[in-house]
């Protein structure tokens, strides 16, 4: 079947149904109407959708840390020490990396060798392998809305078992679980398989159960400029609403320049609503920022600052969920203590912060309007070379690097844009590759390039980059010459 950017009827999708069930034993324990059933008996305040609805309606910030470890009842203390002592709002279980890639029987080894060792063997939670038997467990063992968060290019079997589990928001998107987080899976392939994963949670809208969907923002999260990154979220965000999803959370991963961050949530949910309005999808919006996703210092006090710093933002930008950071960022998987003292800090500052915005002003109407104006110049091209087919248009415009994020492993990803930080720290395009950008675009990114080679005294080139993505690390925004 071509793909289109067509909702899947139900033929197509039962067929396939039968298929994505049989990938491992467990498929064999998810029933659509016994599942439904489960859903229905999930009290509000478990429920993401609902959630997400209370804080936006109240102008609230809401916190949700990462966690994910090999074993179920070890998994279960975690999710209710991050509940309990880091007073999370809404919690997560972050899937292992062989599971991402469908290969579970690599996850039952991990299990044996966790059990045997004592400790956790995988780098999360192999829900796949435990089936919903497993996933309800953990379900049942908490009293937070429930979310899996992963980077799986297909998804389609752990999407079944983790939302006929009880747990109403997936994270993840044709896009952005494939072009960050693989080398070498086709564009087509993960468009089709995420059409999947969001006409199951249509289905389930359809039998009154409402999921939450969440695309990743940040993708691969090394200086990539908001323009490309809302551009993407808004494409699946399209994508999911016409398979029927009607609950989406978009989102953006922190750059580090006060104006553009807030400037960039504020573009996102403008123009994400100005294409369901377009499109006329009735689509409940809200918005998550993700605290700095680059390389992180060491140092704890030091990330503590990052944290803190990111959680200011998500605030005076006004998005409705911030994802936290910890201090063991630097090292590797963090203790539970560590994510709970996350967490803690970052409510603090969101407390601190709450009712706060960041003012408008001529710079942040300015900044609002660039990554609009940015934004559009990609969508217009997607659709055009799709010849109206959002889908379609989408495989293209990889193809011919019109969508192009930077830093990315997939191989269908062109790599030719390159971002560096101007003397602000807001993330320019040094170069364009072949993203279609107007002259006057293009030249206001090179002016702004300019100005910072002009104060540090070197020309504009690929070494701003590199030293850039080295500068957080360091304590620093920019990366100046040495
Ligand atoms: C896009 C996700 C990257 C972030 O996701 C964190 N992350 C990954 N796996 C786990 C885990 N099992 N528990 C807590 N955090 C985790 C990393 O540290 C990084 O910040």
């Amino acid at each position: 079947m071509e793909l289109r950017n067509k909702k899947l009827t139900h033929d197509e999708f039962f067929k396939q149904r039968e298929e994505v069930l049989r990938q491992w034993p467990t498929g064999a324990g998810v029933n659509l109407e016994e599942a439904a059933e489960y859903l229905k008996k999930v009290p509000e305040h478990k429920q993401f959708s609902k959630k997400l609805r209370y804080a936006k309606e109240n102008g609230i910030t809401l916190a949700q840390p990462r966690a994910g470890v090999a074993l179920v009842e070890e998994h279960i203390n975690l999710l209710r020490y991050l509940q309990n002592e880091g007073e999370a709002d809404l919690l997560p279980s972050t899937i292992d990396s062989y599971t991402r890639q469908n290969r579970y029987n690599e996850c039952e080894v991990g299990i044996e060798e966790s059990k045997k060792a004592g400790r956790s063997m995988l780098n999360g939670f192999p829900a796949v392998n435990y089936g919903v038997e497993g996933c309800r467990r953990v379900y049942e063992a908490v009293d937070l809305p429930l979310q899996a968060r992963h980077g799986t290019p297909d998804a389609r079997l752990l999407s079944e078992i983790i939302h006929a589990s009880g747990w109403t928001s997936n994270e993840g998107g044709g896009i952005s679980y494939n072009i960050p987080y693989a080398k070498s899976v086709p564009v087509e392939k993960s468009i089709r398989d995420w059409q999947y994963c969001d006409r199951l949670v249509g289905i389930y809208q359809e039998m009154g159960i409402e999921l939450n969907r969440e695309p990743f923002g940040p993708l691969t999260g090394t200086l990539v400029p908001p323009s490309m990154s809302n551009a993407v979220a808004i494409i699946e965000g399209l994508l999911a609403a016409e398979q029927g999803v009607k609950n989406l959370t978009l989102g953006y991963g922190q750059c580090g320049n006060l104006i553009q961050d807030v400037a960039a949530i504020r573009a996102l949910v403008e123009q994400a609503e100005e294409y369901f309005k377009m499109y006329g999808y009735d689509v409940y919006l809200t918005t998550v920022f993700h605290q700095w996703m680059g390389g992180f210092p060491h140092d704890e006090s030091k990330a503590f600052g990052v944290i803190s710093w990111g959680s200011a933002t998500a605030a005076l930008a006004g998005a409705t969920k911030v994802i936290v950071k910890t201090p063991h960022e630097a090292v590797g998987i963090p203790t539970k203590e560590a994510n709970a003292a996350g967490i803690k800090a970052t409510k603090q500052t969101l407390n601190l912060l709450r009712g706060q915005r960041l003012p408008e002003s001529k710079e942040l109407k300015a900044e609002i309007e660039l990554i609009k104006a940015e934004t559009k110049c990609i969508l217009d091209k997607v659709f055009e070379l799709g010849n109206g087919d959002l889908a379609v248009g989408t495989v293209k415009a990889f193809e011919a690097g019109v969508l192009d994020i930077p830093f990315a492993p997939s191989k269908y990803n062109a790599g030719q844009i390159i971002p560096a930080r101007d003397n602000n720290g807001a993330v320019r395009y040094l170069e364009f590759g072949n993203i279609p950008f107007t002259k006057e675009i293009k030249d206001y990114n090179r002016q702004l390039l300019e100005e910072r080679a002009k104060y540090e005294g070197r020309p504009v080139s690929f070494q701003m980059a590199v030293d850039d993505i080295f500068a957080v690390g360091k304590g620093v925004l920019v990366g100046r010459p040495e």
